[in-house]
């Protein structure tokens, strides 16, 4: 996969009265260069319209695109790839089903960590790193510890995730982060550009 250092995912909670694609496109502006649609709420018809607009958008701007969970949404919409979670389609059968395309898996403990990279993930999610309200069933945080472990440990690319702000992301990148993922920090922000590039020019340092 093309490499990358900030990684955004939707979250329209946290913009209840802008339009997805605009915030989305704010964000790609200000650097990101993977777009996640993750959306627990919406039924099928509705997350593949909002997949179609996302590809669109993604593909004009040459970003990676990813979907959160729906392997049948990812390949209708030819999505660059897919990102599951402990609990989703075990990666090995969804390798079978998603072939050369990108596959991301959560992880909590370097156990799981070691075992995603084993078995061909192309990078791994590294997190809860601080407590947040944006996923339900979070676990607890894993502290910039698990960070660090999985920076001595892990070769294929991570990214660090959960409660990942402005004023704490320098915490995960002395911990051996090089590539940051937000939820609320990015898409909830009245300048959703000027927080990305503010997560670039920490990125940078
Ligand atoms: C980049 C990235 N990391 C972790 C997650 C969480 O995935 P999962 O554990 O499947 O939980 P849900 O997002 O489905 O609630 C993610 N989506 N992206
Ligand atoms: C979707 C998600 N996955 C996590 C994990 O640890 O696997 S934490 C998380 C939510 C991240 O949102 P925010 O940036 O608003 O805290
Ligand atoms: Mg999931």
């Amino acid at each position: 996969m093309k490499d990358f250092r900030l990684y955004a995912i939707t979250g329209e909670q946290f913009h209840p009265n802008r339009d997805l694609i605009e915030v989305m496109e704010e964000a790609i502006l200000g650097g990101v260069d993977i777009v996640q649609l993750r959306d627990k709420t919406s039924g099928k018809q509705e997350l593949l319209r909002k997949a179609r607009a996302l590809r669109e958008l993604t593909r004009k701007h040459d970003v990676t695109f990813i979907v959160n969970d729906h392997i049948d949404i990812a390949m209708e919409v030819d999505a660059d790839g897919i990102h599951l979670g402990q609990g989703d389609l075990p990666l090995p059968e969804a390798r079978k089903i998603v072939g050369g395309k990108i596959i991301g898996i959560s992880t909590h403990a370097l156990q799981e960590a070691l075992l995603a990279e084993s078995q061909g993930a192309d990078y791994i999610g590294v997190g809860p790193v601080f407590r947040t309200a944006t996923k339900a069933d979070v676990v607890d945080p894993v502290s910039v510890r698990y960070v660090r472990e999985v920076a001595q440990f892990i070769k294929i690319p991570f990214v660090a995730i959960g409660g990942i702000k402005l004023n704490n992301v320098d915490e995960v990148i002395d911990a051996g982060a090089t590539r940051i993922c937000a939820v609320s920090e990015i898409v909830g922000s009245s300048d959703v550009r000027g927080t990305c590039e503010a997560f670039l020019g920490k990125l940078k340092r």
